[in-house]
């Protein structure tokens, strides 16, 4: 069972014993509500009325119990009803758009335009009070909220690749809304619908209260309350009770919904919950501050036996050994196959792992400006928030996911700036120029006003360097960032990494990338990865000349840039990360493996003073 299955059971079993209880009501044995006993009006708890007895002297247990059956009768009803009709009616609308969108959720959003009671008073004084009357109204006043939501989440959604998968495959709309799209925008319905099952049961209170709602005899929580505010100086506890159902009951299923949210969410982008709820990182930056440590001809980055977890039992090793080293001013470029743990090791550099990962061993030695040496592995948030941007900065992949859509490219590059420390709005300003201009966006001046989305996808890879070098970070982390581009901007934003490094001559750059060519183009030295584990680095020029893995050999072979002279691709595939061989996690793709290959963890060998090699055939590799 996993963590946030786990995490279900409480409020899960809470809801269950809840529902279960008022729907075996009338097969408990609990005293008639209606059966009035006079002579003991406000008498307190007994063992005949385990609750005590109200202003008629009926039992307060009993009344409780049959209470909540209406009341969250008509809470969960309404919510259900209007989830279903108003997600319809986002779906719809959301997908479809023009006069759908205007029959659906516009429709929808006129109910908005009443105020929330008064609609309610509304339809329950043209129907008259009672409980059927109460669904209908509050099924109005929140269908609104879901179709909105939905709608909203549909938008998101449905310009994504996946659909556009979809669609392309010739999909039937009604197929990619229920089984692509609603999957995806469950996670906000369930928040949307813990707020409406306890709003619903506020108002339904509420109007119960005012006397239209559950109408008496029949208990409700709402109506509870309303006879015991009269009471409330000789039986205290008649309001108290009812009171306690309603807050506990709201507050189960907020728990409920917050939790299913984030089991039914596969990415766990919800995991952890509110960054503010999340424990504090238990390690400590002293701890990882060395100050003897300093040597100005250092490197500025050793990563040293690098392991990335996830999972405790069993933990899984999705990098392993990692061993990289980047020198002041040089460019390291980290290559490999997907999935062989190149991201992740880049985004353990900046304390970006996602939540569910973790740096279970090794070192990641980072040298600051002030000659300090930090091991990165044990810093906790708030120490990592102090080196990214002045020390760490990293330059993604999609920047126009990377960059925050709603804000213009001058203000998010002013904020950057600021964050960093400059002060008065001239000087950020001007700043903010002249790194648009650095980084070759025409028109700097105009441009900076620009939304990412008005920006070519060059010019917006641009700005997102121009981010990420805007306080003059040591240590530059670029993943993969021209995959995304055509190849003529490929080039240009090539070139302006060249440009980069020309003019912060002391900038370490790591350069994550598939592509060789751009490998021996920009790097001085490669670091190559497979299933997790670093298994050859050097310099560029030898490395590419004599590979001393059968994995580096392979890849050179499998490119057409590569050196080989014909093109050979790399039989199989990666093993996935719960899946790896034992011994060398090569061995199974490899052309030159023995049996003793795939029982021992092949030592690193150094053929020469700048190169390793993790493979004991080293010396026939070429
Ligand atoms: N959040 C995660 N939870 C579990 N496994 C993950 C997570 N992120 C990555 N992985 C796994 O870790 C391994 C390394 O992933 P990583 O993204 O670092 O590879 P990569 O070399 O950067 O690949 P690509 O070139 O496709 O980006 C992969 O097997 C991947 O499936």
């Amino acid at each position: 069972m996993s963590r946030s299955t786990r995490k279900l059971l409480l409020p899960g079993g809470i809801v269950l014993a809840l529902v279960t209880v008022l729907l075996l009501a009338p097969l408990l044995p609990l005293h008639d509500v209606r059966a009035m006993d006079i002579p003991n009006r406000f008498a307190g708890p007994s063992a005949a009325h385990w609750l005590g007895q109200d202003e008629f002297g009926r039992d307060v247990l009993a009344r409780l119990i049959w209470g909540g059956r209406a009341s969250l009768f008509i809470a969960v009803g309404s919510a259900l009803a209007a989830a279903t009709i108003g997600t319809l009616l986002g779906l719809l609308g959301g997908y479809f758009r023009g006069v759908v969108e205007v029959l659906t959720v516009r429709a929808a959003e006129v109910l908005l335009c009443l105020p929330p009671l008064l609609l309610a008073l509304l339809v329950v004084t043209i129907l008259g009070a009672g409980t059927w009357p109460l669904i209908l109204a509050l099924t109005l006043l929140y269908t609104p909220n879901y179709a909105r939501v939905a709608y909203a989440a549909t938008l998101q959604v449905r310009g994504l690749d996946y659909v556009t998968a979809q669609r392309a495959m010739g999909a039937p709309p009604l197929t990619i809304l229920g089984r692509t799209i609603l999957p995806n925008v469950l996670p906000p319905l369930l928040v949307q619908m813990s707020l409406v099952v306890a709003s619903a049961m506020v108002i339904e209170s509420g109007l119960s209260f005012l006397g239209l709602g559950v109408v008496p005899p029949t208990p409700s929580w709402g109506l509870m309350i309303r006879a015991a505010r009269g009471a409330m100086e000789q039986a205290p506890m008649l309001l108290v009770w009812p009171s306690l159902a309603l807050a506990g009951t709201i507050l189960t299923f907020n728990l409920l919904c917050d939790r299913l949210q984030t089991a039914l969410d596969p990415r766990e982008v919800t995991k952890g919950g509110a960054l503010w709820m999340r424990r504090p990182g238990r390690r400590k930056t002293a701890a990882a501050r060395r100050p003897g440590a300093a040597d100005d001809n250092g490197p500025l980055v050793e990563i040293r036996n690098l392991a990335i977890s996830v999972g405790r039992t069993p933990q899984i090793d999705l990098v392993r050994r990692a061993m990289l080293t980047v020198m002041p001013g040089e460019t390291v470029a980290l290559v490999g196959e997907s999935g062989s743990g190149k991201t992740l090791t880049s985004l353990a550099l900046l304390g970006l792992l996602p939540d569910q990962l973790r740096v279970s061993a090794g070192e990641m030695r980072y040298r600051t400006r002030d000659g300090a040496v930090l091991d990165l592995a044990q810093l906790d948030e708030e120490a990592f928030r102090a080196l990214r941007g002045p020390e760490v900065s990293m330059v993604f992949q999609d920047a126009a996911a990377a960059l925050n859509p709603v804000h213009r490219v001058g203000d998010q590059l002013a904020e950057a700036l600021r964050a960093g420390g400059l002060t008065g709005e001239r000087a950020v300003q001007a700043r903010v120029v002249e790194l648009l201009r650095h980084v070759g966006i025409p028109d700097p001046e105009r441009r900076r006003r620009a939304y990412p989305h008005e920006l070519s996808g060059g010019q917006r890879q641009r700005a997102m360097i121009a981010l990420a070098v805007a306080n003059s970070p040591r240590l530059l982390v670029a993943d993969e960032p021209t995959t995304a581009l055509d190849p003529t901007i490929q080039a240009q934003i090539l070139d302006l990494f060249r440009k980069l490094k020309t003019d912060t001559p002391d900038m370490g750059l790591i350069f994550v990338t598939h592509d060789l060519a751009v490998v021996s183009e920009l790097a001085d030295r490669v670091v190559v990865m497979y299933a997790g584990e670093v298994v050859e680095t050097g310099p560029v020029a030898e490395v590419f000349a004599r590979p001393k893995h059968p994995y580096t050999a392979a890849l050179i072979a499998s490119v057409p840039e590569g050196a080989a002279d014909q093109l050979r691709a790399i039989p199989g595939s990666v093993p996935p990360p719960h899946d790896m061989p034992p011994g060398c996690r090569f061995a199974p793709r490899c052309d030159h493996a023995l049996p003793q290959c795939t029982s021992r963890v092949p030592e690193t060998s150094h053929p020469e003073a700048s190169r390793s090699s993790r493979c004991i055939r080293w010396k026939e590799v070429c």
